[in-house]
């Protein structure tokens, strides 16, 4: 479990000093095995929260602590996977030392985060390469993890100018699994993909959290996309959050104004 203490982010910009209150004062726990949604219109300080979860930005004010129960809870189910294992196929071995990570990011646009000029085979693997894991063993991993994303093998040898807007989200996570993460921060993936795309691409993650029992940080401006996919929402605006619950009690039963105007205006368009 991760706990969100009281976290602010605010910027200090322009030439007389403005403040901006990106985060104010949030406070959320994200539990094992959820899909917890962000929602919010630009510039309501989701990335900004999401960057804060990742420590890729540190907090002005306010704590962000990973509790001794969720590092227990995935200990407790890798100790039971190796015993399980047999002890004497160095394969399997060699996966149980796989590098890993707690928390990993896919961000809206992939060919940012993707070399032009590299194999797929080779984006996949890279998170393994730079911890030291062997070439040819994280091919075969890549090919694992591209058949986990519902790709094909004939991917390995692509280029991502090969592959559509959705392939190249998938390769991004599988490159993001690559690294056994606790936490996948999803954020904005599906927001330039066509909506039958976006619905593969939910459904993936879905199947994921469960066969790789991790929790989704998933983060749009679309409240119409999270029905019957995330487990609860909240519901950002001004670096505040105005409403947080199950999903799908949000959905039926609004309480703040922005919401219901969210939601109005995804009915009438
Ligand atoms: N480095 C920065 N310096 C100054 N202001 C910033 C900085 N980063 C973000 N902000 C401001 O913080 C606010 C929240 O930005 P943030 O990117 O978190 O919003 P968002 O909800 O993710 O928006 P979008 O959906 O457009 O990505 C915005 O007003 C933005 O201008």
């Amino acid at each position: 479990m991760l706990r969100v203490d009281q976290v602010s982010k605010h910027f200090t910009s322009g030439k007389k000093g403005q403040i901006t209150k990106a985060v104010d004062e949030i406070s959320l726990t994200l539990q094992p095995n959820e899909i917890f949604a962000l929602i919010g219109e630009s510039g309501s300080g989701k990335s900004t929260l999401a960057e804060l979860i990742a420590g890729l930005q540190q907090p002005t004010s306010g704590t962000i602590t990973w509790t001794e129960e969720w590092r227990e809870s995935k200990k407790d189910k890798k100790d039971n996977e190796d015993s399980k294992d047999n002890k004497d196929n160095k394969d399997d071995k060699d996966k149980r030392d796989k590098p890993s990570s707690r928390i990993q990011l896919v961000f809206q646009n992939p060919d940012r985060s993707m070399n032009p000029y590299w194999r797929v085979k080779d984006i996949i693997a890279e998170p393994l390469r730079l911890s030291k894991y062997p070439k040819q063993k994280a091919y075969s991993l890549a090919e694992e993890l591209l058949a986990k994303v519902k790709l094909n093998a004939d991917f390995m040898d692509r280029y991502p100018s090969e592959c559509s807007g959705g392939q190249k989200q998938r390769i991004a996570i599988a490159r993001a699994l690559s690294m056994s993460p606790t936490l996948l921060v999803a954020d904005e993936i599906t927001s330039a993909l066509d909506p039958t795309i976006e619905d593969e691409l939910l459904q993936l993650l879905l199947s994921l959290k469960q066969s790789e029992g991790m929790s989704i940080l998933y983060i749009t401006h679309r409240l119409d996309t999270i029905s019957g996919f995330a487990d609860r929402v909240a519901v950002m605006k001004d670096g505040v959050i105005q409403e947080m619950g199950e999903t799908e009690t949000i959905l039926a039963e609004p309480k703040s104004e922005y919401t219901r105007a969210l939601l109005r205006a995804v009915w009438f368009g």
